[in-house]
């Protein structure tokens, strides 16, 4: 695991060269897209380089969750969230951007579907992540089994108090069910970054980096997987024990190694 404490601009610039370098390499990529505040400047800096010739029209995305029985086409259903900070603002072709179905009648069918899909792209070649104040990543609430795929989980009262903000502020707004990557699928990605900023994010980019793997901390699980970059800003930051050591590495690290 690799631990970068940067700006948070300068930590979308070092994401989305990881990216960038991808998909010169393979055209056809798939990536692994996280919703949420914290993937935004790392979107923003992607359309930048899109605006600058690096074409996304043969990459396909994932998604890594969806709330349960929003009506269609609502604008906080994730599907409407991604089209909005990256899919509509890049050359992604229509459809190119799937997610699990959480309008499906058939919910656990609809999760089997996705892990197909998964399998018959491939799998991910680099995965975005965000992580919850609590620990989760995607709706990996705490709990979570190590080894899930994607499945139903029921939102835990502190994230549904975290995304009240796109419910007009109203937690009750914020639907209580759930499809999400288990952790066992996000661990299939081959490159995972993830990105926090902020210091609300300290004690779980603590618990994720330094803490015991635990289903406590769904975060942890990271730890297991042999390339995991985590960019955090010096608020993030602030609980690491090691941040010093941490420091030391990447700037020691050479330029054209990349993330
Ligand atoms: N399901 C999403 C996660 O994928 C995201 O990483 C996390 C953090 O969100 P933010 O980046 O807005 O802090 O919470 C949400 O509930």
């Amino acid at each position: 695991m690799e631990v970068v404490i940067d700006a948070p601009g300068r930590l979308a610039v070092l994401a989305a060269d990881a990216v960038a370098s991808l998909v010169r390499r393979r055209p056809d990529a798939v990536l692994g897209l996280a919703t949420g505040s914290s993937p935004l400047a790392l979107y923003d800096e992607l359309v930048a380089r899109h605006r600058a010739g690096l074409s996304f029209a043969q990459v396909r995305g994932f998604l890594l969750d969806e709330y349960v029985g929003l009506p269609p086409g609502h604008p906080e259903s994730y599907r409407a969230v991604i089209d909005r900070q990256l899919t509509s603002r890049v050359d992604l072709a229509p459809d190119a951007v799937q997610g699990p179905d959480g309008g499906a009648a058939d919910l656990p069918a609809a999760c089997a579907a996705y892990e197909a899909a998964l399998r018959a792209a491939g799998g991910v070649d680099l995965q975005v992540l965000g992580v919850g104040t609590d620990g989760h990543l995607a709706f990996n609430e705490p709990g979570s089994s190590l080894a899930s795929r994607t499945r139903v989980k029921t939102l835990t009262a502190q994230t549904r108090r975290d995304n009240a903000r796109f419910f007009g502020d109203d937690p009750e707004a914020v639907p209580r069910h759930v499809l999400t990557q288990g952790l066992g699928t996000i661990l299939e990605a081959r490159h995972l970054v993830l990105v926090a900023t902020g210091r609300a994010k300290a004690e779980a980019v603590h618990q994720l980096v330094e803490g015991p793997v635990s289903a406590l901390w769904p975060a942890s699980v990271l730890q297991l997987h042999p390339h995991v970059s985590v960019l955090v800003d010096e608020a993030a930051a602030s609980r690491l024990q090691l941040a010093g050591y941490y420091r030391e590495a990447w700037a020691g690290k050479p330029g054209w190694q990349g993330l």
